[in-house]
């Protein structure tokens, strides 16, 4: 689905990534990890096709991403910000009207007879029927990134990619966020890749992880190759037990002091 190759990326003399070679296949929940300024979010801006690459080449579905116009782009993939929409005055219902924008005409018609059908689903969906007439400025955050999936849920892409999605979320509405967002991989056959920093969250949901460090990449994997104390070491600088969760068996990292008394 996504092929990238020998990419690298600089800002003036800051290599922000270099040789990253990385394949996505349809369908997978790609975790993309690393420290901060790694170099993740300039990975998802090449994808995206906001920046372009120094070197290299980016594939989207076989094709060069540059082959793509804007409104070819968006109806392959749709991205969500980390802090997916501002405090604005526009209502719920019309940031998940902007979402259908690759599917309008010059005039702003919609050509799919069942858009409205689609709007009511993925408000039902996202629980946001209630606010649907509410700005987003009267919305919590929780709420307000369910509409920044609902803008993207009503753009139908096959890829979407998030960066850090659940930063500023409570751990209800970051399980509920990553649940809204695997049942729809699950049944749209979705590729998903997201920026995560909580790796026990990333191991409960990516089917794999991709590990930056200092712009290279550092792994790639699942999440139990990946989250295993001596990688997490190299590339965190933190020392962590992982363990086996009860439920599914995926690794959970426990953090361990640098300094105080360790059990024995
Ligand atoms: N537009 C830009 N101009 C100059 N330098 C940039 C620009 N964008 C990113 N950088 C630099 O590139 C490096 C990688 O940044 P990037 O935002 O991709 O890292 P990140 O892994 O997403 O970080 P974080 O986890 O803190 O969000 C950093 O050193 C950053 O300062």
């Amino acid at each position: 689905m996504i092929e990238v190759k020998n990419a690298a990326k600089s800002y003036g003399r800051l290599n922000a990534l270099r040789d990253i070679d990385w394949k996505v296949q349809p369908g997978e929940f790609w975790g993309v990890i690393g420290p901060n300024g790694s170099g993740k979010s300039t990975l998802l801006g090449l994808i995206s096709g906001i920046e372009s690459p120094d070197r290299g080449e980016i594939k989207l579905a076989g094709r060069p991403l540059s082959s793509y116009n804007r409104k070819e782009l968006s109806r392959k993939l749709a991205v969500l910000q980390q802090d997916g929409l501002p405090p604005v005055s526009f209502t719920v219902r019309e940031v998940i009207e902007m979402g259908r924008f690759p599917f309008q005409d010059w005039r702003g018609r919609e050509k799919d007879g069942h858009a409205e059908r689609l709007m009511q689903d993925i408000m039902d969906r996202l629980e946001l029927g209630g606010l649907a007439e509410r700005p987003l400025s009267s919305l919590s955050g929780g709420q307000r990134q369910r509409a920044a999936l609902g803008k993207v849920m009503a753009q139908q892409p096959e890829v979407v990619l998030l960066d850090e999605p659940t930063t500023y979320l409570d751990i209800r509405y970051q399980m509920q966020f990553m649940e809204l967002v695997a049942g729809w991989q699950h049944e749209e056959g979705l590729t998903v890749i997201s920026v995560m920093h909580d790796l026990n969250l990333a191991s409960l949901y990516c089917d794999s992880l991709l590990v930056l460090n200092e712009g290279s990449l550092a792994a790639q994997g699942t999440p139990s190759e990946i989250l295993v104390p001596g990688m997490i070491e190299s590339v965190f600088e933190v020392k962590s037990h992982s363990v086996a969760h009860p439920d599914t068996g995926v690794p959970q990292l426990l953090l361990q002091k640098a300094t105080g008394k360790q059990a024995d």
